[in-house]
C-alpha cells in the first residue's frame, strides 16, 4: 500500500472516533472534515505532521511503543508524534486547525488563470524528450523537486534511451530544467515503494540494474550539459557519458556515506580510474561536494562554461558534433566501450546487491527518515 493511501485511510479511520466537544472543539471537526476536501495532496511531510498533531490533540504525548526499524511507515509517524513532546493538547489542536486552514487557502480557488496553470503543470511530464537537430535531448523536468528522480523517471528514461538508440538522431543529451541538473533518486521513493520492504529492495535493485546498463549500453554519443547542482546517481553516472558540459555554477555530491548507502552506476569502477583512488574515496567515501571546476580538473568534466554563455556556447557546439558522421561517431564508441563493458555490466551488479542490503540497513533507514521528516521551511 502506498504511503498517500495509509494516510487516507489512517484520517478517515481518526474522524470515526471524534474526541468531546470542548471550546475550539468546533473549528477541530471543520478541520478534520476540511482535510478531506483537499484538492490537492500536501505530500507525506505535511501529512506525517497533521498525523501527529492530531495524536497529540486527541491522546496526548506519544504513547506508544516505538515500531521496529524496517516498519517505516509506522515509524515515521511515531517520530512525528513523539517529536511533539510535551506539547499541551490545546496548543496541538490549535495548530492543526492553523495547518488545515494554511492548506485550503492556498489550494483552493485560484483565479481562473491560475488554475489553468495549475493543471497544466500537473499534465506536464517529468521527464521531456524531444528531438532537433539530430539530438534527443532528455530533460530532467521537475524544478519543484529539484528534478530528484522518481520510480516513473527511472523507467522513463530507459524507454527514451531504447528510442534514442535506434531513432535517426545522431546523439542524446541530458539536461535539466530550473536551478538544479538533478537532486539524485527521490528520497521519497524509499517511503512511496509497495509492498513489504524487502521485496521493494529487490525491485528496486532490478529497476536499478536495468536503469544503469541502458546507460552502458547506449551506442551513440551521450552528453550531459551539467546546467546546475547535481547529487547522487546524477553524478555518478557522468562517468558513463562521453563529454560533459558544466556550467561553473554547477557542483558535484555524492553523499552516499551520509545517506547510509554506496556508490552506484559503475561509479566504484569508473571514479578511481578516471581521477585516482584517493580523489574518489573523496567523493564517493567522505561525500565531498566539487565545484564544476573541481571536477573539471578530476576528468569527470570536459568543459566548464561561465554561467552567462553556458546555454549559448554549448548548445551551439553540440549542434555542430550532431553534424558529423554518425557511423563514425557511433563505430568509434564502440571501440573505446568495447573492452570495458562485461567489466561494467558486472560492477553495475555488484554495485545493485550491495545496496539492495544498503536499503535495507539501520544507516540508511535513519537517513531516509531524517531527510522525509525535515521541518518544512517558513
Ligand atoms: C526500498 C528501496 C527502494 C529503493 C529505490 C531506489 C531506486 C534507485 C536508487 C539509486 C541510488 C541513488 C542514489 C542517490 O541518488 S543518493 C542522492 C540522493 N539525493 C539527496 O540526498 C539529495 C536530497 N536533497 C537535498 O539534500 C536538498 O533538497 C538539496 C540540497 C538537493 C536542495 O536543497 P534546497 O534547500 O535548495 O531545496 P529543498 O531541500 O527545499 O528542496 C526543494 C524541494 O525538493 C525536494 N527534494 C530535493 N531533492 C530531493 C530528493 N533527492 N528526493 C526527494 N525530494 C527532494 C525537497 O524535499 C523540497 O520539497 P518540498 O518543497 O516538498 O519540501
Amino acid at each position: 500500500m502506498l504511503v498517500s493511501e495509509v494516510f487516507r485511510l489512517q484520517v478517515a479511520k481518526l474522524h470515526l472516533g471524534r474526541p468531546t466537544m470542548r471550546a475550539s472543539q468546533q473549528d477541530f471537526e471543520n478541520a478534520l472534515n476540511q482535510v478531506k476536501l483537499l484538492k490537492k495532496d500536501p505530500g507525506n511531510e505535511v501529512k506525517l505532521r497533521l498525523y501527529a498533531l492530531y495524536k497529540q490533540a486527541t491522546e496526548g504525548p506519544c504513547n506508544m511503543p516505538k515500531p521496529g526499524m524496517l516498519d517505516f511507515v509506522n515509524k515515521a509517524k511515531w517520530d512525528a508524534w513523539n517529536a511533539l513532546g510535551s506539547l499541551p493538547k490545546e496548543t496541538a489542536r490549535q495548530n492543526y486547525v492553523d495547518l488545515v486552514s494554511s492548506l485550503s487557502s492556498s489550494s483552493e480557488a485560484p483565479s481562473q488563470g491560475k488554475r489553468g496553470a495549475d493543471e497544466k503543470a500537473r499534465e506536464s511530464k517529468d521527464i521531456l524528450v524531444t528531438s532537433e537537430d539530430g539530438i534527443t535531448k532528455i530533460t530532467f523536468n521537475r524544478p519543484t523537486k529539484k528534478n530528484a528522480i522518481s520510480f516513473q523517471m527511472y523507467r522513463d528514461i530507459i524507454l527514451a534511451l531504447k528510442n534514442a538508440s535506434t531513432d535517426n538522431t545522431v546523439m542524446a543529451v541530458f539536461t535539466g530544467t530550473g536551478d538544479y541538473y538533478c537532486s539524485g533518486n527521490d528520497l521519497t521513493n524509499f517511503t512511496s515503494a509497495t509492498g513489504g520492504i524487502e521485496e521493494a529492495a529487490s525491485n528496486g535493485a532490478v529497476l536499478l540494474r536495468d536503469f544503469v546498463n541502458s546507460f552502458i549500453d547506449f551506442p551513440k554519443p551521450l552528453v550531459a550539459v551539467v546546467n546546475g547542482p547535481a547529487v547522487g546517481i546524477s553524478v555518478t553516472l557522468l562517468g558513463l557519458f562521453d563529454a560533459v558540459f558544466a556550467s561553473d555554477r554547477a557542483t558535484f555530491h555524492t553523499p552516499f556515506s551520509q545517506l547510509g548507502q554506496s556508490p552506484e552506476a559503475c561509479s566504484s569502477y569508473t571514479f578511481p580510474k578516471m581521477m585516482g583512488s584517493a580523489k574518489a574515496a573523496e567523493m564517493l567515501l567522505f561525500g565531498k561536494k566539487l565545484t564544476a571546476r573541481e571536477a573539471w580538473a578530476q576528468g569527470l568534466v570536459t568543459e566548464v562554461f561561465p554561467e552567462s554563455t553556458f546555454e549559448t556556447e554549448v548548445w551551439t557546439r553540440l549542434k555542430t558534433y550532431a553534424k558529423l558522421p554518425p557511423n563514425a561517431m557511433r563505430i568509434s564508441k564502440e571501440l573505446i566501450r568495447k573492452n570495458e563493458k562485461e567489466k561494467l555490466y558486472a560492477v553495475n551488479a555488484e554495485e545493485c546487491t550491495t545496496l539492495q542490503a544498503r536499503w535495507l540497513s539501520e544507516e540508511c533507514m535513519n537517513a531516509i527518515m531524517s531527510f522525509v521528516s525535515r521541518k518544512p521551511k517558513l
